[in-house]
C-alpha cells in the first residue's frame, strides 16, 4: 500500500488558520492521507508568547481566528523548511506580496514529487508582463499547482457557514484527491479542468471588492453596485482573454466567478477598509497598519499590478474600471470619477446588433423574425 499522503499548510493568517480547521478534520478522517497536518507559521509574538507555541498548546489561532478551535492533529511549524519535509501536498495559503520570498526559502527542500495547491488571490508582473502566483510557485520549486478561489470569506467558513469553492486542476485524479482533502458538508468544492482562469478570477475580485467599497462611500445604492459587479465581470471576462485566449467562460459562473465578487461585496476586508479609506482621508497603506491587526490588504496593490500591465500596453481606456479604482485608491483621483466611468464605459451595449468582441455575443440574434 502506497504511503500516506502528508499535507503542509503553507501560511496561518485568517484564511490559512480557517482551511487548516477543514483539512485538519479531513486529514484525519481519509485513510489515504497522513494523520498529522504540519501548518507553517510565521512566527511573531503575541502577548509576550510565541504564536506556534500558543496554536500548539490551545489549538487556536488567537491573532489571525480568534475563536475557533483547530482539530489536534494541526502542528504548527515554525521552520518553514521543517514544516515542508517530506510532505506530498503543498497548500500554500500566504498574502501574495511574501510568495517569492518564502518560495526561496524552499528551494531544495520540497520533495521532487509534491503537488502545491494556492489559495493565494493576487498577480504579479515582470519584464515579460503578467505572472501568475501559481506560476511563480511552480517555476521555483518545480512541482505542478492547482489552484483553489471562491466567494470563502474565512471567518464565515470557519463557523461553519455554507460556500462553494472552485478547485482549478489540470489533472483528474489529483483534483479527486484535492477534493477529498478540502470539501467538508459546509464547504462544497467544484473541480474544474482550467487553472488560469480561476485564479485570475481570484485576484480579480479583489480589484471589484474595492469598487464596492468606493460606491457605497460615495453614498450611492446598491443600483450602483449591480452596475459594478456587471462592469467589473465584463472587465475580469476581457482581461483574463487577453492574457489566456479561449477560455470557457462558463468559468465566470462557478464560485470563483461571479459569486467571489458578490461575496467579496458583503463584508469582505478589502471592502471594509475602503469604506474607511472613503471616510478617513488615510491611505491605505496607514489603514493596514493601523486596523488590520497583522493581516494583509490584497485589492489596492492588485489594482496597482493591474494597472502597470495595462499601462505598459497602453490599454488603460479599455479597462476604465481597473483604471479608475487604482487611480483612486493609489493616485489620489476623486472618488466621485467612479460614477462617471461607470457612465461611459464601453461595455455598455446599445447598439442594435452587438458583436461583442471578447463574449462572442449577440445581443439580439443574427436573423430575428423582424430583420429585412
Ligand atoms: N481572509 C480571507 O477571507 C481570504 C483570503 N484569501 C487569500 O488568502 C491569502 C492569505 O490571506 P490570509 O490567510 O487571510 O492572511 P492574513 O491577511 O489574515 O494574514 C497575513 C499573514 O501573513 C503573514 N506574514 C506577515 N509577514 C510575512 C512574511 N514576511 N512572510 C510570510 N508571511 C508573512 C502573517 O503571519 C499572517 O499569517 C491572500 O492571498 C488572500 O487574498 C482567499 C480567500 C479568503
Ligand atoms: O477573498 C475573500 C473571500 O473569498 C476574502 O476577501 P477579503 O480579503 O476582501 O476579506
Amino acid at each position: 500500500m502506497a504511503p500516506p499522503t502528508k499535507v503542509t499548510i503553507i501560511g496561518s493568517g485568517n484564511w490559512g488558520t480557517a482551511i487548516a480547521k477543514i483539512v485538519g478534520h479531513n486529514v484525519r478522517r481519509r485513510e489515504r492521507f497522513d494523520n498529522e497536518l504540519r501548518l507553517f507559521v510565521y512566527e511573531e509574538m503575541v502577548d509576550g508568547k510565541k504564536l506556534s507555541e500558543i496554536i500548539n498548546e490551545t489549538h487556536e489561532n488567537v491573532k489571525y481566528l480568534p475563536g475557533v478551535r483547530l482539530p489536534d492533529n494541526v502542528v504548527a511549524v515554525p521552520d518553514i523548511r521543517a514544516s515542508v519535509k517530506d510532505s506530498d501536498i503543498l497548500v500554500f495559503v500566504i498574502p501574495h506580496q511574501f510568495v517569492k520570498n518564502i518560495c526561496g526559502q524552499l528551494k531544495g527542500a520540497v520533495k521532487s514529487t509534491a503537488i502545491g495547491l494556492s489559495l493565494i488571490k493576487g498577480v504579479d508582473i515582470n519584464e515579460t508582463g503578467l505572472v501568475l502566483i501559481s506560476s511563480i510557485i511552480e517555476d521555483a520549486l518545480a512541482i505542478p499547482v492547482s489552484v483553489l478561489m471562491g466567494a470563502n470569506l474565512a471567518n464565515e467558513v470557519a463557523q461553519e457557514k455554507f460556500c462553494e469553492t472552485t478547485i482549478g486542476c489540470k489533472d483528474k485524479d489529483v483534483g479527486v484527491m484535492l477534493k477529498e482533502m478540502c470539501q467538508a458538508p459546509y464547504f462544497r468544492v467544484a473541480v474544474v479542468d482550467e487553472v488560469e482562469a480561476v485564479e485570475l478570477c481570484g485576484a480579480l475580485k479583489n480589484v471589484i471588492a474595492v469598487a464596492a467599497g468606493i460606491t457605497d462611500g460615495l453614498d450611492q445604492g446598491d443600483n450602483t453596485k449591480a452596475a459594478v459587479i456587471r462592469l467589473g465581470l465584463m472587465e475580469m471576462i476581457k482581461f483574463i482573454e487577453l492574457f489566456y485566449p479561449g477560455r470557457d467562460k462558463w468559468i465566470f459562473l462557478q464560485s470563483c466567478g461571479i459569486a467571489d465578487i458578490i461575496g467579496g461585496y458583503c463584508n469582505g476586508t478589502n471592502y471594509k477598509m475602503t469604506m474607511q479609506f472613503m471616510t478617513s482621508g488615510k491611505s491605505f497603506v496607514q489603514l493596514e497598519r493601523e486596523l488590520m491587526n497583522g493581516q494583509k490588504l490584497q485589492g489596492p496593490t492588485t489594482a496597482a499590478e493591474v494597472y502597470e500591465m495595462l499601462k505598459n500596453k497602453g490599454m488603460e481606456d479599455q479597462f476604465p474600471l481597473f483604471t479608475a479604482i487604482h487611480r483612486i485608491s493609489s493616485e489620489g483621483m476623486p472618488a466621485k470619477e467612479l460614477i462617471k466611468c461607470l457612465m461611459h464605459h464601453p461595455e455598455h451595449m446599445d447598439k442594435e446588433y452587438h458583436e461583442h468582441p471578447f463574449l462572442h455575443l449577440r445581443s439580439v440574434p443574427a436573423t430575428s423574425p423582424t430583420s429585412p
